[in-house]
């Protein structure tokens, strides 16, 4: 039985102030389900004194995968698992689009983060042209095939799938929680066909894309995605608990 993750990231929001800031306020009281946030690398060493004896996990939004060197103004996967992250965000769209990032440096990426022992979220998702020339799929199942072919299937740490459709990325249009499972469904299949049902069924698939206090119960309410990986909702601390909370109840855990 695969559990639920709620995640937040942040992108390049809040200073190390606004963040610590954000945690005095945030006040969850049921720990029931796992609770993710993913600050500007700046923020982390500062959020890991403070969630030191909390539920809330950390992590970070991006990677270089190496372990040190001439790589001016990169951060590596050991520097992060000393600072506590628990996963590190690998592949988001805005880091394909704005720094042309391929599946080439991202599998790089995932394996790294893996060596070091922390959890691969792995972004996947289409754009508008990619439906318009009737390739949505076909992008997707590239995405998820140059990663998990190069995991081993005996690999115990298991990269989550975060699904999150560009055209949904920060603009209130949520694909509808049908689309998403319909896709998530696709994506268990394309690693079922890598590495057997067994494993697939194992492997976690968020949805990301305005997700918000409204959506969260549906999308979570479908059979193959089990969480959110949420931007602009997790900024503020009243919309985050309150998906949060939406959370527990529709699990009514
Ligand atoms: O990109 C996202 C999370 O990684 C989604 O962002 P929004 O929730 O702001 O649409």
């Amino acid at each position: 039985m695969r559990s639920i993750l709620i995640a937040g990231n942040w992108k390049m929001n809040f200073t190390e102030k606004q963040a610590i800031d954000f945690l005095k306020n945030l006040n969850i009281e049921n720990k029931n389900i796992e609770l993710l946030i993913c600050p500007p690398f700046i923020s982390i060493s500062a959020m890991s004194k403070i969630l030191k004896n909390s539920f809330i996990k950390w992590g970070a939004q991006n990677v270089y995968p190496e372990k040190f060197g001439a790589f001016t103004g990169e951060i590596s996967p050991i520097m992060l698992s000393e600072l506590g992250c628990s996963y590190v965000i690998c592949g988001h769209s805005e880091r394909r689009d704005i720094f042309n990032e391929n599946n080439e440096i991202i599998v790089k990426k995932v394996l790294s983060v893996i060596d070091e022992k922390m959890t691969p979220i792995l972004c996947v998702g289409e754009n508008e042209k990619d439906i318009k020339e009737g390739k949505a799929l076909l992008k997707i199942k590239t995405q998820i095939e140059s990663v998990f072919s190069k995991i081993s299937k005996n690999e115990k740490i298991i990269p989550v799938v975060a699904y999150e459709p560009v055209w949904a990325i920060g603009t209130g249009k949520s694909a509808t929680p049908e689309y998403a499972q319909k896709i998530a469904q696709n994506i268990r299949n394309y690693i079922a066909n890598i590495h057997g049902e067994t494993y697939a069924e194992s492997v976690r698939i968020l949805y990301g894309g305005s997700v918000n206090s409204l959506n969260i119960s549906d999308f979570i309410k479908e059979k193959d995605i089990d969480g959110a990986l949420i931007g602009g909702a997790s900024l503020d601390t009243a919309k985050f608990r309150e998906i949060y909370n939406k959370v527990i109840l529709t699990q009514g855990v």
